[in-house]
């Protein structure tokens, strides 16, 4: 079959990895992951439930802690030179990981969905107000077929795009940042009284804020394990990621401030917001790129996550037909009022799984993890699959109960983190008897 040179090439394969990602390259990655309209909502959601310096301070603590296991995972595909989906081989044995690479899938594709409706939105607002033409649906797929484009070029042509483009993207936001601060006394925010109006506690709060961090996780390796070393995988991940969660939960804070104080309704569409201060043009550019830089990624992970499943595929296969999936998919109606529920979903779902993995890699062994994951129909090292699968459903129901039963004032996604981790790392140390050689 003639092969496409202008496709991407990306396998499984630690073999293939390039280490292509300096530090710059890291950092603006990450940012660009990071700053997009989804965690800009995220940020909306919090004040005026919150006062706007709690809601801020827990935007950053719940984000340089979030992001630990995040830098964990992203460390090991480092390492390892293999993608996240394939590094859940370990643990859970084969079976276990192609379940939750099919899970993994899907939740990238709704990310991409929500996403690209959001940028659609954007861009049809952009060329509106300049043009009079309106076509949401079109701007909708357009959006996305670029980003199916980029994608296709595999993690090369991401690492390109992602490093002007968050360039672009900070420049915009720090320039929409500075209008809203010369129309309006952004110092107000300080004083104004929380009110409770999404329904969210300083504990739901926390958690949301740390289910963001978690629900990068399942990509981090993808992208990580072509870092040139293992320190910039660990600091240009970390200061990226935080720096992004800081820049764009506090412009939602700002936006949604501000628009309460000045009366205004709160609406999911950022851009309706701002074009009511004014300059919604800049405010649409911002939201276009970050979708861009955000779905380039969700697209690319969730193929190696279908390649995981069924290795012998070629890379642009799956992009391709994932691609279609998430062009048409944004076009589903009425999918923008679940994102509360399903960023709570994900924490419930993610968090107990990335916890089992990294308890296996960083407590329980090195073993088994090599380039043999790609190829052994058994478990490979430790027979710990039904342990690992236990944990999980524990930490799973744990999480459901003290989300949607009997809200913790803290939160479900920590104390979840930490017990499914013990308990897995218990469960291995004493039950599994393989003799251990230690790998160095
Ligand atoms: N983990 C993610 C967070 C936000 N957007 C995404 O596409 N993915």
């Amino acid at each position: 079959m003639k092969t496409n040179y202008s496709f991407g090439r990306d396998t499984l394969s630690a073999k293939d990895v390039k280490h292509s990602l300096g530090l710059s390259g890291t950092f603006a990655l990450w940012l660009g992951a990071n700053v997009v309209v989804t965690t800009i909502l995220t940020g909306m959601l919090l004040v005026p439930d919150l006062n706007f310096s709690i809601a801020m301070s827990s935007v950053a603590i719940g984000s340089i802690i979030g992001a630990i296991p995040l830098v964990l995972v992203g460390l090991m595909g480092q390492r390892t030179g293999l993608p996240s989906m394939v590094l859940t081989r370990r643990a859970y044995g084969p079976i276990g990981s192609r379940a939750i690479s099919l899970v993994n899938m899907c939740v990238l594709i709704a990310w991409s969905w929500i996403q690209a409706l959001l940028a659609g939105m954007s861009l049809n607002y952009a060329i509106e107000s300049t043009t009079g033409y309106s076509n949401l649906p079109l701007m909708t797929i357009l959006c996305e077929v670029v980003v199916v484009l980029i994608v296709l070029r595999g993690h090369i042509g991401i690492e390109r795009v992602e490093r002007w483009a968050a360039l672009v993207m900070m420049g915009l936001a720090a320039l929409v940042l500075y209008q809203l601060n010369k129309h309006y006394d952004v110092s107000m925010l300080l004083d104004m009284p929380a009110e409770n109006r999404n329904g969210i506690t300083l504990g739901i709060a926390f958690d949301i804020v740390i289910a963001t961090a978690f629900s990068w996780i399942s990509s981090s390796a993808d992208y990580n394990r072509n870092c040139k070393s293992g320190v910039i995988a660990v600091w240009g991940t970390w200061a990226g990621y935080v720096l992004a969660a800081i820049v764009a939960m506090g412009l939602g804070a700002v936006v949604s401030g501000l628009s309460v104080l000045n009366g205004m309704d709160q609406t999911y569409d950022p851009t309706r917001l701002l074009s009511g201060f004014g300059f919604g043009l800049p405010a649409a550019l911002v939201i276009f790129f970050s979708v861009m830089t955000t779905n380039v990624m969700a697209v690319y992970s969730a193929t190696l996550s279908c390649m995981n499943v069924a290795p012998s595929m070629t890379f642009w296969k799956p992009a391709l037909v994932i691609g279609m999936v998430t062009v048409f998919g944004a076009l589903i109606p009425g999918i923008l009022d679940q994102f509360q529920n399903f960023l709570l979903i994900i924490g419930a779902l993610f968090i107990p799984a990335f916890s089992v993995m990294v308890a296996d890699y960083y407590l329980v062994g090195k073993e088994g993890y090599d380039e043999g994951l790609l190829t052994a129909t058994q478990q490979q090292g430790r027979s710990t699959a039904f342990i690992a699968i236990g944990s999980y459903l524990i930490g799973a129901t744990l999480a459901a109960y003290w989300t949607l039963l009997d809200p913790l004032p803290f939160g479900a996604s920590l104390p979840v983190f930490i017990i499914t981790g013990a308990l897995y790392w218990l469960g291995a140390s004493v039950l599994v008897k393989t003799p251990v050689e230690s790998y160095k």
